[in-house]
């Protein structure tokens, strides 16, 4: 799995390299000048065949040092190239200021930047290199913002002009990603050893544009509380070997009243695809004969209420429960999730199981235990922990929505997982994982209704076959995604199930 850093993490790692030697600032910005110098090409191959004119915006920190190497490296390549210089490099970034004086040397243009200087250089120009902020960005404001935003009109105008940021989008938080007073619009970002978290979340994907990461000759140095960018999971992961039914766990999908059974349906179809050995949904009595007629392979069980679901986990072979899709508001939800938390089973909570309790969040998180998994989107999310959702909405704190899902997950003592394009899972202590569907893995067409009930389904069926919570949550959003993209665009949620086995067999 691999790290996504916050600006601080990365400049720590940078630091800690260079003080023991293997890293020096100077090489190191060197390549990343290079790299961003090769991928252009390597994304816009014409580009590289006819030299045209570019302008490099160069801010007066180490992202501005970047960019007097990418201007070097352009022109040496025929470009032509001006610099539009927003400060020049100030104390505490020598290299820059050694790179601008490289620039000047030989002979580049440079001029200050402002709204006239953007006017005149950007018409007929076929490249723009964003390389005013990057890690050390704070949000912009005055004259600064109202010239990006002109930047991001003219070159919108300017249909050949691709703007390429330089480790981020200018304006773009790397911690947070957001962008309260508005950042560069990109074709493409280039970041450097590890993505940042702002490349994800809030406004950075908008942002960023296409996204590639470089290397640039940083050891792979771990860093400890790094959220963890989801990976595929392997066959020897999930694939079944040999054994018995029951040694793949029995998942049992609690089902609402008649009318509401397909969200539930749609959760069991999902833990049976995914290999749980068994699967069954329980409803109410009066619920059943519409239940029957819908399943088949999935088995059935009527229950009166909280006492009959009691009665039913006496079979200590249920292996997990999902509470929640189509389950319903009313007061029977709160006892039968106590019912199921007070059983100890690992257990999933979405949806209804979720928002029933929005008043009493406390209640919930004092009942849940190390083995459940919350599955919020964002709404259910904020009526769970409207503070905490305030502060990862406000423009103006820092708090990320990583940072709000390990406070969450320490909160209620359980995994939560927050859904969306990117999807993060925090677990107490402060493990976080994130699942793009962002960028390359983009599947837009999973914002349909129902999808969030087959994911709850997934990782129910991962649970009952013994996967630890964190795990199941990751291997199943990186399922469902990758069950999304397999089907493509006109996706329903009965269809994600269904594209399990085509991606299973690409494991
Ligand atoms: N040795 C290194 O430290 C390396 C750094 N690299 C580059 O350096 C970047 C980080 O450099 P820095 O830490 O110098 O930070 P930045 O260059 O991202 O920005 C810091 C400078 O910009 C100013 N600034 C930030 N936001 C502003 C705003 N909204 N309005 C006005 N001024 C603002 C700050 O006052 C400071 O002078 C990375 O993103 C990467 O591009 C790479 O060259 C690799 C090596
Ligand atoms: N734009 C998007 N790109 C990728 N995945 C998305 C997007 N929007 C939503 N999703 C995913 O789709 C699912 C929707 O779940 P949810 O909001 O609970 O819907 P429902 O309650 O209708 O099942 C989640 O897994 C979420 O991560
Ligand atoms: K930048």
């Amino acid at each position: 799995m691999a790290e996504i850093l916050t600006g601080g993490q990365m400049m720590a790692l940078e630091r800690a390299a260079m003080a023991r030697g293997a890293a020096e600032s100077g090489v190191l910005m060197d390549a990343a000048g290079r790299a961003v110098f090769d991928t252009i090409f390597e994304t816009w191959p014409e580009l590289h065949a006819a030299p045209q004119r570019a302008v490099v915006l160069c801010g007066p920190g180490n992202n501005g040092g970047d960019g007097y190497v990418i201007a070097r490296l352009l022109r040496e390549w025929g470009w032509e190239v001006e610099v539009l210089a927003f400060g020049a490099p100030g104390d505490g970034a020598a290299d820059a200021a050694r790179n601008a004086a490289r620039w000047h040397d030989m002979g580049g243009a440079s001029r200050a930047l402002d709204g006239g200087a953007l006017e005149e250089a950007l018409p007929g120009a076929a490249l723009c290199i964003d390389a005013l902020f990057g890690t050390g960005a704070r949000a912009l404001s005055g004259d600064l913002a109202a010239w990006v935003d002109r930047l991001n009109v003219l070159a919108a105008a300017e249909g050949a002009l691709k703007i390429v940021a330089v480790d981020l989008p200018s304006g773009v938080s790397a911690d947070s990603g957001k962008a309260p007073g508005g950042a560069v619009a990109a074709d493409l970002t280039v970041s450097f050893h590890r993505a940042k978290l702002g490349h994800y979340l809030a406004d950075g994907p908008a942002a960023a544009g296409a996204l590639r990461d470089c290397p640039i000759g940083l050891p792979d140095d771990p860093c400890a509380d790094a959220v963890m960018r989801i990976a595929p999971p392997t066959a020897a992961d999930l694939l079944k070997t040999s054994g018995h039914k029951y040694d793949y766990g029995h998942a049992l999908i609690l089902a609402g009243p008649p009318g509401q059974g397909g969200a539930a349906r749609m959760a069991a179809r999902g833990a049976l695809r995914i290999g749980a050995g068994l699967v069954t949904v329980a409803c109410p009595q009066r619920a059943v004969y519409e239940n029957a007629a819908q399943l088949d392979a999935i088995m059935l069980r009527g229950i009166d209420g909280p006492s009959g679901f009691e009665e039913l986990l006496e079979d200590a072979r249920l292996s997990a429960l999902c509470l929640g899709p189509g389950l319903g508001l009313g007061a029977i939800t709160a006892q039968l999730v106590r019912v199921a938390l007070e059983a100890g089973r690992p257990t999933v909570l979405d949806a209804d199981a979720l928002t029933r309790f929005s008043r009493e969040a406390e209640r919930l998180f004092d009942m849940a235990h190390p083995d459940c998994v919350l599955t919020p989107h964002e709404g259910e999310f904020a009526r769970l922990f409207p503070d905490l959702a305030e502060e990862m909405r406000d423009a103006a704190t820092e708090t990320s929505r990583a940072d709000a899902l390990r406070k969450a997950a320490d909160r209620a003592g359980c995994t939560v997982l927050l859904k969306g394009p990117a999807t993060l899972i925090a677990s107490p202590g402060g493990d976080c994982r994130l699942h793009s569907a962002l960028y390359d893995e983009a599947a837009p067409w999973l914002a349909t209704a129902g999808a969030g009930d087959v994911l709850s389904g997934f990782i129910t069926g991962l649970l009952a076959r013994g996967f630890a919570p964190l795990d199941a949550a990751s291997n199943a959003v990186w399922l469902h995604t990758a069950c999304a993209r397999n089907f493509g665009p006109g996706l329903i949620a009965e269809d994600l199930p269904e594209q399990l086995p085509a991606v299973f067999r690409t494991l």
